[in-house]
């Protein structure tokens, strides 16, 4: 299982006169895969959530191919398509809006379920729900499967989004900026069970944020992007302890210390979301 972007760049045409085209994405070449844990790092505006938009498909690019398998997104069949829709996952950061609050968690993740084939009674897509809360830490589930989204915390809905993905068994994760809006402990919290999901079903991210302490601790491998390029990559331990490019080593400096995320809890606590 290979998600690869080749060469991609995103140009955006502006619409008003006199104005110039926006080059959000020059030219970035990356490969995920599962069981991997790859960020991709930059400060507002490098281009970050453009190149995840091209990763699953949601903008094509102007130039250059995203591939899963050796398979172009623009060359796939139907059935491709579906396949591709299901095993490579967006989880984003809950303020954007991504779950609906007038949807019990039920609902929302139930309708996924449905809509991917993943089981079709009421009965399984129930089982199928409380198995993926389950999974990521809000235990028991039936504490959580018919509340709504105003009814838990701001972790609790993180978690809630990271088990619609795991609901629909994916391989790569792309997640956006997808805990840099909670507290440091609760942060800790989701990102542990982020980590205990690839360990337990292999999962793969593409973890796309500008929190740089959050990539130390998790990440195998770092893209640095700025103003729409790449500009280093390399093994997280590598770009951390020896960056090559001055970009690099001016965010490793302003980036805050990670104490506040070293402390341990355990995933399946959900009493610290
Ligand atoms: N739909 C769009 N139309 C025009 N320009 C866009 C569009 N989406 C993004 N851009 C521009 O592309 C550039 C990259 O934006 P992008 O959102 O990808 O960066 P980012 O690194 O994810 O930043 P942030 O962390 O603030 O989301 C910016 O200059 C942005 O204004």
């Amino acid at each position: 299982m290979l998600l690869e972007a080749k060469n991609v760049s995103k140009t955006f045409r502006s619409s008003g006169r006199g104005s110039s085209s926006v080059h959000a994405v020059k030219e970035v070449s990356l490969t995920a895969q599962r069981g991997e844990f790859v960020a991709i790092v930059g400060e507002s505006g490098s281009g970050k959530s453009t190149l995840a938009r091209m990763l699953l498909d949601l903008h094509p690019a102007s130039s250059g191919s995203i591939e899963l398998n050796g398979v172009d997104v623009r060359s796939m069949n139907k059935a491709q398509r579906q396949d591709f829709r299901r095993t490579v996952q967006a989880v984003l950061q809950d303020p954007s809006g991504s779950l609906n609050p007038r949807k019990s968690i039920a609902q929302s993740i139930g309708e996924v379920i449905r809509l991917h084939k993943i089981a079709d009674s009421r009965r399984d897509i129930r089982t199928k729900t409380l198995e993926a809360l389950e999974l990521v830490g809000l235990d028991p589930a039936e504490h959580y499967i018919d509340r709504f989204p105003h009814e838990l915390s701001g972790g609790q809905r993180q978690r809630v989004l990271i088990a619609r993905a795991v609901a629909l068994n994916p391989q790569i994760i792309i997640a956006d900026e997808a805990v840099s809006a909670l507290d440091a402990s609760v942060k800790a919290g989701v990102l542990r069970v982020m980590a205990d999901l690839q360990e337990r079903l292999n999962v793969g991210y593409v973890f796309i944020t500008h929190d740089l302490p959050v990539v130390k601790k998790v990440a195998d491998y770092v893209h640095v992007m700025y103003q729409g390029e790449v500009v280093e990559h390399g093994p997280a331990r590598e770009i951390f302890e020896n960056p090559q490019h001055e970009y690099t080593a001016t965010l490793l400096d302003a980036a805050p210390t990670l104490d506040s995320l070293t402390e341990s809890s355990p995933a399946a606590d959900s009493s610290a979301v």
